[in-house]
């Protein structure tokens, strides 16, 4: 939560302002916060549809907010409930971290490496134009790609550790996409929270 931490990283994309901080949370409040999250947490695994068919979500997920604004994306909406404890202290860390305010919280739950998250942005109409996303990362390290969707070498990939915050901000669910990807390897649980700000 230092400012001035050297594992602050603040990357030089075009249409993008990208920072990851890779000890937002020390080992043992990171621990903390995964255990209670994976217990008190609501999850569910929604049904997507893509082309007609009908798939599970590959993942667990779960909204939660400080109002009843729902959040609709790949053909699902979501009603949030309201924050918890826990969710409201990481809310107001973030909030001081990335100088901004949010409402809502997407959280997702990847049970192993068979689960993931597909080419997306995050740029629903409710979220406005450069929104600005905090999302810290609790569990086992994934991989998170990005691409440019025009500049065919901006290809990237951030390691996101246990108790890690990365923040999206600027023109980058315009112009890139991200992705957590199947893996083959033997991998435990991770927990993903997702800050945003719905209009
Ligand atoms: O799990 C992650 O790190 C990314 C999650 C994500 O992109 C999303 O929920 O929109
Ligand atoms: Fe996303």
């Amino acid at each position: 939560m230092d400012l001035f931490s050297e594992e602050k990283r603040h990357f030089n994309l075009p249409n993008a302002e990208l920072i990851y901080i890779e000890n937002f949370y020390d080992g043992a409040k990171a621990d903390y916060y995964f255990d209670i999250l994976k217990k008190t947490i609501d999850w569910q695994q929604d049904d997507i549809t893509i082309y007609g068919k009908t798939y599970k979500q590959p993942r667990l997920t779960a909204l939660y907010a400080n109002n009843s604004k729902p959040y609709s994306y790949s053909n699902i909406t979501m009603q949030p409930s309201i924050f918890t404890s826990e969710l409201q202290q990481i809310k107001l860390d973030l909030e001081q971290e990335s100088n901004h305010k949010f409402t809502s919280v997407l959280l997702n739950l990847y049970r192993n490496g068979n689960d993931s998250n597909c080419w997306h942005a995050d740029n629903e109409t409710e979220l406005g134009k450069n929104p600005v996303i905090a999302s810290l990362s609790l569990g086992a390290t994934r991989p998170f790609h990005f691409k440019h969707r025009d500049i065919k070498d901006e290809r990237h990939k951030i390691n996101l550790n246990h108790g890690s915050l990365l923040v999206m901000r600027g023109e980058m669910q315009h112009y890139w996409l991200h992705q957590i990807a199947k893996t083959k390897k033997d991998i435990g649980e991770r927990i993903n929270l997702t800050f945003r700000t719905l209009l």
